[in-house]
């Protein structure tokens, strides 16, 4: 449905995309992955026309991105894009005017939006009288409120506590559920695993590396990730290469890559020389791909 392809883009002598390539098929939720800085912003801004690209190739639906292709596209930005004082479905008929819904069409997906998003109860309430989560929800139906083809949600969650934020997972699920196709954008690991059928990681406008959770762990020279705890962290280490781990550091975790998964006793018997206040085997997950995928780039 998006296709995108060696996109450039400098801020006077500023890279800020390099050669972006990247598809997004209908029905899929593509993750665009990558710390603030990274391009995700001015991706989305070529996506959606505000911005143009020095060069490269952008369609939509085979259609070259121009003002026509607005229609197809829905934005949630970072920042809510709401009228505190006007209320829920004041707000959302007033972006369904300037997608020029006729009023039968309006009024429907008003009440469908609204559903969606779980605010109808609050179709009156002005904004501000909503909760954080509640105006993030309304932001994404703003989004939803012409029945765009490609929804993107620009870190959807940033800045929400966690109660708000697995509200939001949760209506993410349902849209993608629905089948509806969706450019997310996040630096939060745990948010691009749990929603993405596929994920690009961005580094200073480059993909690093593209595709589905399974496909980017055998990116990885790694099984199985240990962390381990111990006072002599240098013996650790040498015992750990002798017996073929990578050693990595998340943050100050010493932990290494196994290339096979070896039960816990057989780890401990490696280990029998050196103290261990603890040890814990865990899957490779999408935080331990992003670092791995990222270090030599830095
Ligand atoms: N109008 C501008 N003029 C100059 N530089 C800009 C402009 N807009 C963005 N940049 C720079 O381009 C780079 C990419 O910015 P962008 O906002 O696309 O990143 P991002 O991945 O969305 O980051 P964040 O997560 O912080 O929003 C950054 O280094 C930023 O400082």
């Amino acid at each position: 449905m998006l296709r995108i392809k060696n996109l450039n883009k400098a801020y006077k002598t500023r890279k800020v995309l390099q050669d972006l390539t990247f598809n997004i098929s209908s029905g899929e939720v593509y993750g665009l992955l990558g710390a603030n800085g990274a391009g995700k912003t001015t991706t989305i801004n070529i996506i959606c026309n505000l911005l143009h690209a020095d060069n490269g190739h952008i369609t939509i639906n085979n259609q070259p991105i121009s003002e026509n292709t607005k229609k197809f596209i829905g934005i949630a930005p970072q920042e809510n894009l709401l009228y505190k004082t006007l209320s829920c479905a004041e707000n959302l008929n007033f972006f369904a005017d300037i997608y020029g819904l006729d009023q039968q069409t309006k009024k429907q997906q008003i009440d469908v939006t609204l559903t969606a998003v779980n605010l109808l109860d609050r179709a009156n309430s002005p904004v501000e009288t909503l909760s954080g989560g509640m105006q993030r929800r309304l932001n994404i139906a703003v989004a939803l409120v012409h029945q765009p083809q490609l929804v993107i949600l620009d870190e959807p969650t940033t800045g929400l506590d966690i109660e708000a934020r697995y509200e939001i997972w949760e209506l993410i699920k349902q849209l993608k559920n629905q089948g509806l196709t969706i450019l997310l954008t996040t630096h939060l690991l745990d948010e691009a695993e749990r929603l993405c059928n596929r994920i690009g990681i961005l580094k200073n406008g480059k993909i690093l590396a593209e595709g589905s959770l399974s496909e980017l762990k055998k990116l990885i020279p790694g099984e199985e990730v240990l962390v381990l705890k111990t006072t002599q962290e240098e013996e650790a280490i040498a015992i750990a290469e002798k017996s073929g781990f990578i050693t990595r550091r998340y943050g100050s975790d010493l932990t290494f890559l196994l290339p096979n998964p070896l039960e816990l006793k057989e780890i401990l018997t490696i280990f029998d020389q050196i103290p261990i206040d603890s040890i814990s085997r865990q899957p490779i997950r999408l935080e331990h791909i992003y670092v791995e995928i990222t270090k030599g780039d830095r």
